[in-house]
């Protein structure tokens, strides 16, 4: 991805153009996120292993770390994640639901 360095960027219309393409990246990243997260469901069969409770609290406190490490707000990397992983709870106890039911 070719960006120009913040501090020569000449315009607002030049940082938003390079956000754009950092958040598109950064999108479709999680597009491959998520592809993993819909196959690990083969691996699990029950509820408690979908949540993952002490995996779950493991990932959020690392991207705590990675978010400060990065000059970031550790509380809202962690608030993005919560809301990821519900959703990612969610999507993988529907395939469970398929999984035991044949239909996949
Ligand atoms: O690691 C897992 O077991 C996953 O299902 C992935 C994932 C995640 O999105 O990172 C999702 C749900 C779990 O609570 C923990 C982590």
């Amino acid at each position: 991805m070719k960006l120009t360095d913040p501090k020569e960027c000449i315009s607002a219309e030049e940082i938003r153009n390079q956000i754009d393409k950092i958040d598109k990246q950064i999108i479709a990243l999680y597009g491959e996120r998520h592809k993993y997260v819909e196959e690990i469901v083969r691996f699990k069969d029950d509820e408690e292993g979908i949540i993952a409770h002490d995996r779950k609290k493991q990932v959020i406190s690392d991207r705590r770390k990675w978010a400060e490490e990065n000059g970031l707000d550790a509380g809202t990397f962690e608030k993005m994640y919560q809301i990821l992983i519900e959703n990612n709870i969610k999507r993988e106890l529907e395939l469970l639901k398929k999984k035991k039911s044949g239909i996949i």
